[in-house]
This record gives C-alpha cells, structure tokens and sequence, in this order.
C-alpha cells in the first residue's frame, strides 16, 4: 500500500487520518522541494512511531524508491500542501496505479483552496502557471491571456524561495501588458504570519519571508472587491 499523505502548508496541518496511516506504514519518505518544510519531522516521528527518511528532488523524480518500497510494505510519502497538487505527486500516484500498487490519498490544506483568503472566489480561477526563479516559459503569457479573456483570476505559484516583488518584475519583463495590473500577493498562507496585499505589477512592493503567490485579479464583483479593499498589506 502506498499512502500519500497531504501535510498541509503549515505545522498541524497533518489530519487524524494523516496520522494514522502513518503510524500504520513501516516506512515513510517525505520531500520538501516543491514546499517548504512547516513540520518537524522528528516530532511526527516520536507521535507515530514511524522513521520518515527525507528525499531529495533527484531521488522522487529519477528513481522509483518510494515505488519499490510500496511494492514491498506498506509505505507513506509525505508531501506539503495537499498530495495530489504537485504535478511530482499526481504523476507518482498515476505510476502506482499502473504498477497495480494499492494507492491511498490522505487530502490536506492546500495552497490551491488557500488562495480564498484574497477575497478572489475560487471558482472564479482559471488555468493556474508557475513561474520559475531561472527561467521564463512562454506559455504564461499565453494561459494568463486566455484566463483574461473570459474575465478569471490567475494564481501564479513561485520556486519556493522565490521573492514575490522579484517574480512580479519578471511577470512584467515577460509580458509588458500586465504593467499596472492588480494582483494579490499571497505570502505564507495558513500560517499565523500570513499577509495578503494588493499591488500592481511592476510597482516596487515590500515582502516578507517565503513562500510566495501571486493572484492576477481578473473580473470581480462587488464582494470581491469589497474583500480586495479589507487587505491592508
Ligand atoms: C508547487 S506548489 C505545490 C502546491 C502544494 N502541493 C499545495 O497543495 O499547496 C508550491 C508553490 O505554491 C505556493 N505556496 C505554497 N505554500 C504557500 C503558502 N503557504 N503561501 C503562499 N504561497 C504558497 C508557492 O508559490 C510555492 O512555491
């Protein structure tokens, strides 16, 4: 059995469910590159009496060890954020399926339901992109340009430690029609430190520590924008 349990984005996140199916595996796996790491490994250890080894991005994506593990006993993969939100993640579930290896989804908070605290609905999103720290793939003009089109909202997810006022210049850089377009930046969301603020692409703008999001705000109603004008940075 492969259990992929959802840790969600801040410490005590893990749900009752979480915690069981890691007492009942004899081996646990956890990685922290796509997230940051909010919980401390030792102590979910010591409440459930199972080793957690931590696992490098080469060791998830180019080796099969949490699969070959799976194959033999039943095995957790502890991920951040909810399990099936991380493309790493929905494609390890995908490959134990093909493998005919019995797979259990233990769901957590996510960064994707987490976005609500904008004041942006949710269901008024569309495709979501990643901007990564070293590069800039040019299908984000494209997709940010479709969401425009039909009036969502766009959630732009960042390499971890990447700072949101930098990836906001470089959503400029890439596409000099966003220059002055409203967006929410979301930094450490569900943790007692999390702030929301409204700012305008390619202004100067203060951050705060890591993780980062930003929301393009697309067409808004009138409750929305009443929520936009709570934030106050
Ligand atoms: C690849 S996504 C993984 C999503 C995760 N599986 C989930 O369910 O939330 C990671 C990115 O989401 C965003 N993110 C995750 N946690 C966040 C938080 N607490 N506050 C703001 N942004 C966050 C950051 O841009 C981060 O680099």
């Amino acid at each position: 059995m492969l259990y992929l349990v959802g840790l969600g984005l801040d410490d005590g996140e893990i749900t009752q469910k979480g915690l069981k199916a890691l007492e009942n595996a004899e081996k646990a796996y956890a990685e922290f590159y796509t997230n940051t790491e909010t919980v401390s490994v030792e102590e979910l250890e010591e409440k459930t009496g199972t080793e957690i080894e931590k696992l490098s991005r080469e060791k998830v994506e180019q080796e099969d060890i949490i699969l070959e593990s799976a194959e033999e006993k039943d095995t957790a993969f502890l991920v951040s954020g909810d399990p099936l939100t991380a493309t790493t993640h929905y494609e390890i579930k995908h490959r134990a399926v093909q493998r005919g290896i019995e797979t259990t989804v233990v769901h957590a908070p996510s960064i994707f339901t987490s976005i609500a605290e904008t004041g942006l609905n949710v269901y008024k999103f569309g495709r979501t992109v990643t901007l990564p720290e070293d590069f800039a793939p040019e299908s984000i003009t494209e997709h940010i340009e479709k969401n425009d089109s039909i009036g969502l909202h766009t959630l732009v997810l960042l390499d971890i430690n990447y700072d949101g006022s930098k990836a906001a210049d470089k959503l400029v850089k890439i596409d000099e029609s966003l220059e002055g377009r409203r967006a929410v930046l979301v930094e450490r969301a569900n943790a007692d430190s999390m702030n929301a603020k409204v700012i305008e692409l390619g202004e100067e703008f203060e951050t705060g520590e890591t993780p980062h999001c930003l929301a393009i705000v697309g067409k808004t109603d009138h409750m929305e924008e009443e929520f936009l004008e709570s934030h106050d940075g």
